[in-house]
């Protein structure tokens, strides 16, 4: 299917998200969170959009990269490791880059990792020469490999590729890993990341040449806002004037704030936008170094 056939027809956005999996829930949430909302309800396969003409498909996380190339899609919401596979994978066989990152989204982290036996001493990649390595990701493996100079097989399995070594079909694995719980389960030790991934926003390599190009660049803005101030909270407090350069050391994750005088000149008001976690401890350590009046407020929308 060529690109431009079936996405010239139209004037909606497509977003392909993941359907059912570890993706679906926090990218609806990202997409709503940016003002998107759709008529259908969520076991549908299609949902149109009703506040922007911006529409869902519900597919497996696999073909999202795929239903761009072929134009079915304009964006889609997947793992980078997903993507990067797909993209080794089209250059593999010779064809041009048609899809991209666009945007890092914040959540679904995991690494690609290689991990062995427990029982193995870990020299290195050299290690690795002759051996058999069941993997999901064998073009993320195989260019990682050449990269080493390492020559080595990939066996390659869509699932349960921890069991392998155990099953003596491969002699160590590469694979998904965030606890790290399914390798020490099954008697592996991770020993080198090969990726480090999470959820991205996919898009074509291309821009969009018509229509979509302004709803793209609303929603982008949108979601750049959301993302920004996820997990931000906007700190308020006074404080004598000559503290506040000790307090601001306390509070390196912070933009810069906005300060007025209060008290005559001597005592500042001071709000700032705080990017990490406000815990008790940090407000404690601000109190001893003369802050009062501290106030964490939750941060419902930005626009910048
Ligand atoms: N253990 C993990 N922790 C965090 N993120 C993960 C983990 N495993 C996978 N992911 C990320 O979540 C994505 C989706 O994982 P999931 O297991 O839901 O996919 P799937 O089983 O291939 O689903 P589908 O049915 O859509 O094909 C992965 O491609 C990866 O980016
Ligand atoms: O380090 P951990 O936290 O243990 O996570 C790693 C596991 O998570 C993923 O599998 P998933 O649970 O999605 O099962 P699947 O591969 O069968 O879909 C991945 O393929 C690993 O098996
Ligand atoms: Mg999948």
């Amino acid at each position: 299917m060529s690109p431009t056939a079936n996405s010239a027809v139209r004037d909606r956005l497509r977003i392909a998200i993941q359907k059912s999996g570890r993706l679906s829930e926090p990218a609806r949430a990202l997409l709503a969170s940016s003002g998107l909302s759709w008529r259908e309800s969520r076991d549908k396969l299609f949902c149109y959009g009703e506040s922007l003409p911006v529409d869902l498909l519900l597919v497996r996380d696999d073909d999202i990269p795929g239903l761009i190339a072929d134009g079915v899609c304009d964006l889609g919401i997947v793992g980078r490791n997903v993507l990067v596979e797909q993209a080794g994978e089209r250059a593999e066989a010779g064809k041009p880059e048609v899809f991209r990152e666009w945007r890092s989204l914040g959540f679904g982290a995991c690494k690609l990792s290689l991990a062995v036996p427990d029982d193995w001493t870990w020299e290195g990649p050299s290690q690795l020469a002759g051996k058999r390595i069941a993997t999901t990701y064998p073009n993320l493996l195989r260019g990682w490999l050449r990269e080493q100079g390492v020559q080595a097989e990939a066996v390659v399995l869509n699932g349960s590729v921890e069991i392998a070594p155990r099953l003596g079909q491969a002699d160590v694995i590469c694979d998904l890993v965030s606890s790290g719980a399914t390798l020490a389960a099954n008697q592996l030790k991770p020993v080198l990341d090969i990726l480090q991934s999470e959820a991205v926003l996919a898009g074509p390599a291309q821009p969009f040449g018509d229509v979509r190009a302004e709803l793209a660049d609303l929603l982008l803005r949108r979601m750049d806002g959301v993302l920004r101030i996820r997990d931000s909270k906007l700190l308020m407090f006074q404080a004598p004037r000559d503290a506040v350069d000790q307090l601001m050391l306390l509070l390196p994750d912070a933009e810069p704030p906005t300060m007025c005088a209060i008290d005559g000149a001597d005592t500042l008001s001071l709000q700032a936008l705080c990017h990490g976690a406000m815990t008790w401890q940090r407000l404690e350590d601000l109190k001893r170094a003369g802050a009062r009046g501290l106030m964490v407020l939750p941060v419902e929308r930005m626009l910048a």
